[in-house]
Formats: C-alpha cells, sequence, structure tokens
C-alpha cells in the first residue's frame, strides 16, 4: 500500500476512536465521525486538494474541540504540521458561544491556507447538513443566523479555493445571503 494511504488510514482510526461515543445533533443521532471523514472527502473530490497534511487535519478538525485529545498528543503522533492546522481551526470552549462565533469571524483571514482549506470545507458540510435536516432543537431562525455567521468567517477566507467557494456561494444564494 503507498504510505499516504496508510497515513490516512492511520488518522481515520485515530479521529474515530477520539469520536467513538459522539453524536451528531440530526434527529437520527448520525456518528459524529461521519462528519470529519465528510470534511477530509469534500477536500479531495470537490476541492481538489491533494496535501495529505490538509487531509489528515481534516479528519481530525474536531478531536481538540470536542474530545480529550491534547495538542501534544496530535504533534506527538502526527507531526507538527497536522497538530499546527488542527490548533488553528479550535475554538476556545472556554469563552462564550457569542465571544467564539465572533472570534472565528476575525482570525479567519490571518489563517494559514491549510487551515483556510478546512474551514471553508468544514462550512460547507455542515450547511449542507442545515438544508438536509434541522439539529434537534433548532428554530429556522437559528439555521438562517448560522447561514449568516457562516457567510462572514467564508468572506474572510476569500482567495483560498474557487471551487469550494463557488458551491459556498450558490448555498448562500439559495437562502438569500450576500457573500
Ligand atoms: N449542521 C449541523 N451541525 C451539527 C450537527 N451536529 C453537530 N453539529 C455541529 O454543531 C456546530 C454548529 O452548532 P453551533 O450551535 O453553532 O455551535 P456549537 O455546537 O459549537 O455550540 C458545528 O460545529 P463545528 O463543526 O465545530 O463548526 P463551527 O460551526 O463551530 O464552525 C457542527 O459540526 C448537525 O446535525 N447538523
Ligand atoms: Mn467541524
Amino acid at each position: 500500500m503507498n504510505s499516504d494511504a496508510a497515513l490516512l488510514l492511520e488518522t481515520v482510526q485515530f479521529a474515530a476512536e477520539k469520536h467513538r461515543n459522539q453524536k451528531r445533533k440530526d434527529p437520527e443521532e448520525t456518528p459524529y465521525i461521519n462528519h470529519p471523514i465528510g470534511v477530509a472527502r469534500i477536500l479531495s473530490h470537490e476541492g481538489g486538494v491533494t496535501d495529505i497534511e490538509v487531509l489528515q487535519a481534516a479528519l481530525l478538525h474536531d478531536t481538540v474541540e470536542d474530545t480529550d485529545t491534547t495538542p501534544a498528543e496530535l504533534e506527538a503522533k502526527f507531526g507538527v504540521t497536522v497538530a499546527r492546522i488542527v490548533q488553528e481551526v479550535t475554538d476556545d470552549k472556554s469563552l462564550p458561544k457569542q465571544e467564539r462565533k465572533r472570534l472565528q469571524v476575525e482570525h479567519a483571514p490571518h489563517c494559514s491556507q491549510q487551515a483556510k482549506l478546512v474551514k471553508l470545507a468544514d462550512k460547507l458540510y455542515n450547511l449542507r447538513d442545515l438544508n438536509r435536516c434541522t439539529p434537534v432543537g433548532w428554530t429556522a431562525e437559528r439555521v438562517q443566523e448560522y447561514f449568516l455567521w457562516a457567510s462572514e468567517v467564508v468572506k474572510g477566507l476569500k482567495g483560498t479555493n474557487s471551487a469550494l467557494e463557488k458551491k459556498l456561494e450558490e448555498l448562500f444564494k439559495e437562502r438569500g445571503v450576500q457573500l
């Protein structure tokens, strides 16, 4: 087997183990790991991304934010670059939600190109997921607010990947949100 394929399998196995007890917020309680796998798949199949470290970071992107995984653990297992990309896309969960959301908008333009790619694919996946079904407990207003906020983040990621940006723009247009 080629070493990139082996590395991706090692990475997806690690992420699946870390997220093993988590579910998405949809009514069917989809396994959480479907999301990071989908984000990596968007980058590879729709974004044309071949940078293995970006694909690994996509698979791992919610492990530090949402599980007991530490940045040091990622660095030891997957190297400094993958750990750094994940750190760049990790929200500080000790901050109030409004502040976290504001900081994503503020920080997006200053992220590395690799982190910007992961952020674009993360938003694309989550917006498509919102179109597929409404998370349990969310109102239509909250869904629309998420689209509005995501558009503010995506504005700061412009010029990163035209294919992904085009698909995001289409989703915003359907919601009457101007990018
Ligand atoms: N659309 C959708 N999202 C779900 C679902 N289940 C879990 N999520 C996650 O919920 C987050 C968005 O919900 P919010 O209420 O805005 O944020 P919060 O979970 O951090 O409080 C996303 O986190 P994230 O990936 O860290 O991204 P981000 O929104 O923080 O950028 C998304 O992955 C689902 O069924 N549908
Ligand atoms: Mn995510």
